[in-house]
């Protein structure tokens, strides 16, 4: 059987819930970066939909497991993905209009997704732990400070700033 949702996650406030959340998306945003380095100019395109059904399967079997909701944990994760292919299309903009500034060094792809696997299982955990938090009506609110502080923290640029407030869009509610 299943095993039953963290039973700590009623105790602890709702800003210590979304405060991982936030932070594991942008750890998992940063990851883009290196996608983007390492696909630049191999002619592997952005999106890669095989890989997202990849991810998509494996966070909602994982969340199965832990006895919280697949289909809450798979809309946060579609909204990651789309807030990392935010991060890469800007990035190759970037590059092309400016080559001196393209990476010069290119990323294991494999590797990377080794981590985007690791921050993946870290996230659906505090997905099911931030239940009660994602739930309250004061969520926005909460969200929107933990998010701010986590740009603060990690000293995120517009773009990665940006592409934060996209991955969060249905975190809440
Ligand atoms: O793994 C990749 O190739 C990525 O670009 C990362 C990622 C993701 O966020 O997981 C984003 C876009 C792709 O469509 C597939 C997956």
């Amino acid at each position: 059987a299943p095993a039953a949702p963290d039973a700590r996650a009623v105790s602890v406030s709702p800003y210590a819930q979304l405060r991982p959340l936030a932070d594991l998306s942008a750890r998992r945003l940063a990851t883009a970066d290196l996608v983007a380095a390492a696909k630049y100019g191999t002619g592997s395109p952005i999106d890669d939909p095989a890989r997202e059904r990849q991810v998509l399967d494996a966070v909602a079997r994982q969340a199965e497991q832990i006895g919280a909701d697949p289909e809450t944990t798979v809309r946060i994760f579609r909204d990651q993905i789309e807030a990392n292919k935010v991060v890469q299309r800007a990035l190759h903009r970037r590059w092309d209009a400016d080559p001196a500034s393209a990476p010069t060094e290119r990323p294991d792809l494999a590797k990377v997704r080794e981590e985007i696997n690791r921050v993946n299982g870290e996230l659906v955990h505090a997905i099911a732990a931030s239940e009660p938090a994602r739930t309250a009506p004061y969520c926005r609110g909460l969200l929107t400070a933990s998010t701010a502080v986590v740009v603060h923290e990690r000293r995120l640029d517009a773009l990665h700033a940006g592409a934060l407030v996209r991955a969060s869009r249905s975190v809440c509610g």
